[in-house]
């Protein structure tokens, strides 16, 4: 187990975004987090990668309990967050976007162009190597994003909704990259309404629900729960499970 959640709460005045969730994720899987619009996904990560404080419940990582831990040193410990709308530097380019964050592992400056260098040819992005992070278009912004988190070097990705807006075309290099990141030993928790890659990629899927954990396990069973099917109906098709 290399992260885990104990009965943590936030609330957001009278709301409860998480509500005593419980849930842990083992080492160099992938783990999916789904639910409805609200269902409290995107706090569940603000919790997780510490941009939020819950009320009650910890948070352990990698043996340590780090609820207390601020974000900048539980990303510099290897608990990483991209974001859902990405946040470059529009005016660099995307080889110095990636070489400031390589930079924080790395003594020089030489080492982190390489090391950023080799990261953005993996990723697929070298065409865009100089251009402005401001002029690229939406699906190598959210390359662009992977790959500053991947110039971290994570022990544990939080990826938020990395698929959303990309092609089918497009997708399918990127769901292949992230179970080649899994083969490669790293974790990775993915906040996905794309749900035919959740079903293929996930090891585990944890079902939210208004704040509160509805399921959690493999993705079959997840697909078959009737409580799932039904925290669904009347979502847009995106959405849905079949
Ligand atoms: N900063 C905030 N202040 C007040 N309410 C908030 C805040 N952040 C989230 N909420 C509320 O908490 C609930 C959970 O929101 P959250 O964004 O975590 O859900 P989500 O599952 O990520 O939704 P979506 O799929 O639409 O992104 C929602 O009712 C939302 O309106």
């Amino acid at each position: 187990m290399i992260l885990r959640m104990e009965g943590v709460s936030k609330a957001f005045g009278g709301l409860r975004a998480l509500d005593a969730v419980t849930f842990e994720v083992e080492r160099g899987t992938i783990h999916a987090v789904i639910g409805p619009n609200g269902a409290g996904k995107t706090t569940l990560f603000s919790v997780i990668s510490g941009e939020q404080r819950p009320e009650s419940g910890r948070i352990l990582f990698d043996g340590q309990d780090v609820t207390a831990r601020p974000a900048h040193l539980r990303a510099r410990a290897g608990l990483v967050r991209t974001f859902q709308l990405t946040r470059p530097f529009p005016a660099l380019s995307v080889l110095d976007n990636v070489t400031v964050a390589a930079g924080a592992h790395l003594r020089t400056r030489k080492e982190a162009v390489a090391a950023a260098t080799g990261t953005i040819e993996r990723i697929g992005l070298g065409a865009y190597l100089s251009r402005p992070a401001g002029e690229l278009p939406a699906a190598a912004r959210k390359q662009l994003e992977l790959a500053r988190a991947l110039a971290l070097r994570p022990k544990v990705l939080l990826l938020d909704e990395v698929l959303a807006g990309l092609t089918p075309a497009e997708r399918e290099p990127m769901i292949t990259l992230l179970g080649e990141l899994r083969a490669e030993g790293m974790t990775l928790v993915l906040v996905e309404h794309v749900m035919p890659a959740v079903m293929r990629l996930a090891d585990r899927v944890l079902v939210l629900d208004r704040g509160s954990v509805l399921a959690e396990g493999e993705p079959a069973a997840i697909a078959r729960d009737p409580r799932v099917v039904t925290a669904y109906l009347g979502e847009d098709s995106d959405d849905a499970l079949a």
